[in-house]
């Protein structure tokens, strides 16, 4: 059987005196999309700094397709796509080069896209419908473009497991079915998708598994359970 996308084993984080995480064990499957449900400050942003390796566990084990969190990052074989609001969107730089440092791990120490790089980031702002707008700057796009934007230096990096955090949040419903498109189109290629969200909106009609959250595990399972009322009354109505 091939390896889970995510799997922990007995995860607690902390930040000082703050329990983010407590004793989370759970197995995300490959080439599914994931989301990852539970009001602010469940600890989803946790998790996936977790899987990205940005943040060491307190206790337990995060590995991802089988391999550490630090291997996976090294491989290139995980990708994070950040909320909006995580990013200086004045920095100056194009659409076209943000998708492109999606391969510079692949690069030698000149940075210097080969041939091979180039038709890959081309490819890439296909996939998600940016082509027309590759010389834009960055800051020059909606909210939804500049989310297909990471999705595309995602897909340029050719990652095998990709963490999307929020990409619903503040995105009209259109840029949201585009979104949702893409996923899909990454899921059939066999890539791991991984979305949080607070927001429950599309969730049902996207994700295969769900995990619930409210700082130690709810649910993780198929997304029609997870996502019952049952289950999100849990996960929703429980005050901390
Ligand atoms: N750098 C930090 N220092 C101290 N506490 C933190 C830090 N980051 C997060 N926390 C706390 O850890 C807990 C989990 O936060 P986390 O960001 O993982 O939640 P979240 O589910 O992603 O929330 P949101 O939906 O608001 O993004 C919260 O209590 C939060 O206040």
């Amino acid at each position: 059987m091939s390896a889970a996308a995510v799997e922990l084993r007995g995860v607690t984080a902390r930040y000082g005196q703050v329990l983010a995480l407590d004793d989370v064990t759970l197995t995300m499957p490959a080439g599914r999309i994931t989301a990852v449900v539970g009001v602010n400050g469940s600890g989803k942003s946790t998790m996936f700094k977790l899987v990205m390796g940005a943040l060491s566990p307190w206790a337990g084990t995060v590995q991802v397709l089988g391999r550490s969190t630090a291997e996976a990052r090294r491989a290139g074989l995980v990708a994070y796509v950040p909320q909006a609001h995580d990013v200086d969107w004045d920095f100056p730089v194009s659409v076209r080069e943000v998708v492109a440092t999606g391969r510079y791990g692949r690069l030698g120490l000149t940075r210097r896209l080969r041939p091979a790089d180039r038709d890959a980031v081309e490819a890439a702002l296909d996939d998600v419908g940016l082509a027309a707008l590759a010389d834009r700057q960055i800051g020059e796009l909606s909210g939804g473009q500049r989310k297909r934007a990471f999705v595309a230096r995602a897909i340029a990096q050719e990652a095998r497991v990709l963490l999307l955090d929020e990409p619903f949040a503040g995105v009209d419903t259109v840029s949201q079915d585009g979104i949702t498109a893409v996923l899909k189109q990454l899921r059939k290629r066999g890539t791991s998708v991984v979305v949080s969200t607070h927001e429950l909106g599309s969730a049902p009609d996207l994700a295969d598994h769900a995990v619930v959250l409210h700082r130690s595990l709810v649910f993780s399972g198929p997304a029609a359970q997870g996502l019952a009322p049952e289950v999100l009354a849990r996960a929703f109505g429980m005050v901390r």
